[in-house]
This record gives C-alpha cells, sequence and structure tokens, in this order.
C-alpha cells in the first residue's frame, strides 16, 4: 500500500495543500506513477507537485518545475494531463511553476544525500566500460551509443560520457539537441532512447573549436562523474578518443572499476595499432571486456561477401591480447560494413532499436545481449556496508 511518505516530501518540497479525501490520494498515487524525464524518479517525490485540486467534474494540478523554461516541460505536461484524466469526467488543467532557489538546494541535498562524491569509485555497483580504439573513423562512437541504447533496451539504467575530444558526436547519434540541466551544482544529464548522456560538446557552440588540454579533460570528466545526476546505474559507458593518452589514464583513476572495450577494423594495419591501446590494459590496469569489430565482411544481396576492409582484423586483436594479458580476451563480434547504419547515425537514430534486421543491427544486439547478461561483477569488490 502507498503510504504518504512514498508519495510526497516533507519540509518545504513537500505540497502546498496535503491530500485528505480519498479521491486526492488516488490523484497523487496516479501522479506517483509520472516519472520525471531527467532525474528518472516519481514527480511527487522530488516535490514537485505542489497541490491536487477538485472542483464539481474538474481537476487542477499545480506542478513545481524545477527551472524556468525547463526543457521537458511539455513532455511532464502532458504525461501529467494524463496521469490524473481517467480520474475525472471534466477538463484537466496543469499549471507550471518553477520552484523557489530554496526548494531546489533541497531537492539537490535529496538526491544527493545518500550518494557518494564520486559513485563510479571502488566498490561501485555500476558495470564501466571504456570504449577505445587504435586510431579514429572505426566507428567507435557510433558502437558505444548503439550498445548503450541496446542495453537501456533491455531494461538496464545506462549512462553514457562521451570523452571523445576529437568529435563530441554522441549528441548527434542519439539526436539529443537539449542542453543538460542544472538543480543548483547538480546537472541533469539529458535522456535520449533511455540513456542518460553527458558530452563536453553540449557545452560548446557547434562551430567553435577548441583545443582541449590533459587538465582541462581530466576536470571535464571529474565533473562528470562527481557533479552529475546518474542516479543508479547499471552500466555506464565513457567513448574515449581514439589512442592512448591523457584521458584514458584520468578515467583509469576517476573509474577504477572500468573495463576496456576494444575497437577495431578488419584490417592488418588497424588491427595492429587496436592491440596498442589494449595494452593501454596494462598501463592502467583496466582489463579487457572483449574486441569488437567495426566495417567487417558485408553480404551483397546475390549472396557474395565483400571485404572492403579486408577481414580477420578482430579475431588477430583478440589472440594478440589474449597473448599479451594472458587472460582470455574474446572477439564479442563482427559488425559488417552497412550503408542503414551509417545512414541511422547521420540522423540520430540508433541502429539497435530503428533498423535491428538490418544486418548491423542483427551483430550489434548480438554483442549486447552478452554485455547485458555479464553479471554486475561483485566478486573481490568491497561492498559499501558496514558490520555493525
Ligand atoms: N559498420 C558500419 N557501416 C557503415 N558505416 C559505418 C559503420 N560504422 C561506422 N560507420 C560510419 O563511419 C563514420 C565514422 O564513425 P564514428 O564517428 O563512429 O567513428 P569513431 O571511431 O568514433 O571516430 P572518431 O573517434 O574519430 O570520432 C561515421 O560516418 C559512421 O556512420
Amino acid at each position: 500500500m502507498t503510504t504518504t511518505t512514498d508519495l510526497y516530501p516533507s519540509g518545504i518540497l513537500g505540497p502546498d495543500t496535503v491530500p485528505a479525501a480519498p479521491h486526492e490520494v488516488a490523484a497523487w498515487q496516479a501522479l506517483a506513477e509520472v516519472i520525471d524525464p531527467e532525474i528518472r524518479k516519481p514527480i511527487t517525490t522530488l516535490g514537485m507537485v505542489s497541490a491536487v485540486e477538485f472542483s464539481a467534474e474538474d481537476i487542477t494540478v499545480d506542478i513545481r518545475l524545477t527551472i524556468d523554461g525547463c526543457p521537458m516541460q511539455d513532455t511532464i505536461h502532458a504525461d501529467v494531463a494524463a496521469a490524473v484524466q481517467p480520474l475525472v469526467d471534466g477538463k484537466v488543467s496543469v499549471r507550471l511553476t518553477t520552484m523557489t532557489p530554496e526548494q531546489r538546494v533541497a531537492l539537490q541535498q535529496h538526491l544527493t544525500a545518500s550518494r557518494p562524491r564520486n559513485p563510479f569509485g571502488e566498490g561501485t555497483l555500476t558495470q564501466i566500460y571504456a570504449v577505445a580504439s587504435g586510431k579514429g573513423g572505426v566507428g567507435k562512437s557510433t558502437i558505444t551509443a548503439n550498445l548503450a541504447v541496446g542495453l537501456a533496451e533491455r531494461g538496464l539504467a545506462v549512462g553514457l560520457i562521451d570523452a571523445d575530444i576529437h568529435g563530441f558526436s554522441i549528441p548527434g547519434l542519439l539526436g539529443i539537441t537539449a542542453k543538460p540541466t542544472k538543480v543548483e551544482d547538480l546537472i541533469m544529464p539529458p535522456v535520449a532512447y533511455g540513456v542518460k548522456v553527458m558530452s563536453i560538446g553540449m557545452f560548446l557552440d557547434s562551430d567553435q573549436p577548441v583545443a582541449w588540454r590533459g587538465p582541462m579533460l581530466h576536470r571535464a570528466l571529474e565533473q562528470f562523474v562527481t557533479d552529475v545526476y546518474w542516479g543508479d546505474l547499471d552500466v555506464l559507458l565513457i567513448d574515449l578518443p581514439p589512442g592512448t593518452g591523457d584521458i584514458a589514464i584520468s578515467t583509469s583513476q576517476l573509474l577504477p572499476t572500468a573495463q576496456l572495450l576494444v575497437i577495431t577494423t578488419p584490417e592488418h594495419t588497424a588491427a595492429q595499432v587496436a592491440a596498442r591501446a589494449g595494452q593501454l590494459s596494462t598501463q592502467t590496469n583496466q582489463p579487457v571486456t572483449g574486441v569488437i569489430e567495426n566495417m567487417g565482411p558485408m553480404r551483397l544481396p546475390d549472396g557474395s561477401i565483400v571485404e572492403v576492409f579486408g577481414s580477420g582484423g578482430g579475431q588477430a586483436v583478440s589472440q594478440r591480447l589474449t597473448q599479451v594479458l594472458g587472460k582470455d580476451v574474446p572477439l564479442l563480434g563482427s559488425i559488417p560494413l552497412d550503408p542503414v547504419l551509417r545512414a541511422d547515425s547521420e540522423v540520430g537514430t540508433p541502429t539497435v532499436v530503428t533498423s535491428a534486421d538490418a544486418p548491423a543491427g542483427q551483430a550489434l544486439n548480438t554483442i549486447v545481449d552478452q554485455l547485458a547478461g555479464t553479471p554486475r561483477g561483485l566478486s573481490g569488490r568491497k561492498l559499501p556496508v558496514t558490520p555493525k
């Protein structure tokens, strides 16, 4: 049974008028099903519902948005209206107001109260994958975006950090144009296809050239880890810049449990470079979960196979890494060169969902299945509990 404590917070985030009559409580219960699109919690428990009033056959719901001009206000408005409409025969009115600065501080405190400063430090239960490649243009960002969406499709809570300073292509790949919103010092990441996304590109004008140096990048990544409200994530993916470098080192410091996913093309030279990226693992002490070959052999309608970028690179990298690291580093799959994947990426629709039957979509989904089945490795991890 839902109790009032589940329905709304107390203090300055509490409602202006507390529900008393059964039909009022029923309305609050319906509103508790409305999830804030950014924070991903019921709007009621976030103090976003200030009042519910019935008059004759009509209902009016007062909503406190976290910030003025919240980019998600239309969605919230529509979701609130849809939630309470079945309860009345008359009109539904949704009035949007904004939280006071005090209420925003209270919300920030409420959200961060039980959270460690770095939620992805030692002991985190989030499975973290840093996606690396030996050189640029092998499709690393495209694959990272698709894996993230595929994992979210399977019901996991997924976050994605775009740390690829050479391109910041993740927002475009997922059709994100919204900027992150801020609740005091807390940054709310935009959500696309169920994935919470942060990219340094969201803080820059699209045509602004940037020369990011190591320390700036480290600071930016640190901020993404500590100042962004990720909530409880099952999986966090990081799109690393190609090659080795500062950001890979920062990742290993800030996200010490991260594992590497190595992307390569089937070319022999690319395979060599990618193997080097994998050797990064020894330097940073990050295990390699597996290798993904991209732009692999493609089957033409007449059944013939075209190997535009050769073949065998993925297998070669997997074998080489297994040898170098002394641990099995499997080839998780080969994604064929596929015009559908390129076209989907261009318009910001991830192939794993929009073209799941295309050859690239099928290959991506097979890889997602393997990653989704990976247990949140608790073994050997310290759990954040202290015995009494
Ligand atoms: N399997 C594929 N079939 C067809 N096109 C692909 C495939 N994979 C990626 N592409 C296309 O290749 C281009 C490069 O991809 P992407 O930007 O993801 O590479 P990247 O490795 O992240 O590059 P960088 O690190 O330099 O930003 C994009 O136009 C993308 O749509």
